[in-house]
């Protein structure tokens, strides 16, 4: 029988995506060719060795690069067509954004922070609410400085998450952080597409976080040499490195 992931509706499609980077006479091949499809609802693990083109698939499904060649859509809107305005709108919209570094202001609370973007989004979660989605409820009338490197992570993605988005791109999210917070971060991203269905896109190199994802793929020089769904799927309590 069909799970209900089979038949999930794609959020993303590229088709035979590449992306040149052009420095003088010499050009740098980062993405060759790349046909991928990411469904409503799953957490996908990008895993690959540095230099790979991670960073630059994930800037490419945020609508901030655009491919050199092959196609990008987004349900059934076609981002190799947007004008730099359709893209931010894209952005803004529909796509939250984790980076490794949490960027969040150091004079604001926590519940400041994640206030920015609800002032300005249309139909958001209240800060609470979000802070609560990723157990920081308790304290979020703290600032930054107070907070260990886990708990600010947790608020740089309440803040990707209060606006409710689609897709939520996280690139790094738990490099700067030891184990035990690495895990409690996750348990966020888990929580947030539990209870949000968000599609959730985490790059790592750590490769035992890959025991979480709905689906793991592989990127080597460029190319997809693995994608495939996780049988096994584990909590993130599970995981450690
Ligand atoms: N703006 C740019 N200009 C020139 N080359 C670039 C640019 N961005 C990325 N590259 C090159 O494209 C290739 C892929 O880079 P990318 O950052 O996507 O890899 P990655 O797998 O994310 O690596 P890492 O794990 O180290 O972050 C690399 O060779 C990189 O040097």
């Amino acid at each position: 029988m069909a799970n209900a992931r089979d038949i999930a509706e794609p959020v993303f499609r590229l088709v035979d995506v590449t992306r040149v980077f052009r420095t003088g006479k010499v050009a740098v091949h980062a993405l060759r060719g790349v046909t991928l499809s990411l469904n409503e609802g799953e957490v996908v693990v990008l895993l690959g060795a540095s230099g790979s083109g991670k960073s630059t698939l994930l800037n490419i499904l945020g609508g901030l690069d655009l491919p050199t060649d092959g196609q990008v859509f987004f349900r059934d809107r076609n981002l190799t067509r947007a004008s730099d305005g359709d893209l931010t709108r894209f952005r803004r919209e529909h796509v939250g954004f984790v980076f490794q570094f949490y960027n969040l202001v150091p004079s604001l609370t926590a519940r400041e922070n994640v206030a920015l973007v609800t002032e300005i989004a249309r139909n958001p979660m209240t800060p609470e609410e979000a802070l609560d989605m990723v157990g920081l409820g308790p304290r979020m009338d703290h600032f930054p400085s107070e907070l260990s490197g886990g708990e600010q992570q947790r608020v740089a993605i309440a803040r990707a998450i209060a606006k409710r988005p689609e897709v939520l791109l996280c690139d790094e999210p738990t490099g700067a952080l030891d184990s035990k917070t690495g895990v409690q971060v996750l348990e966020a991203l888990c929580a947030v597409n539990r209870n949000l269905g968000t599609a959730t896109v985490l790059i790592t190199h750590n490769a035992d976080i890959q025991r979480i994802a709905h689906r793991v793929v592989v990127l080597a020089d460029g190319r997809i040499t693995r994608d495939e769904v996780n049988p096994d799927r584990v909590a993130p309590s599970q995981v450690s490195w």
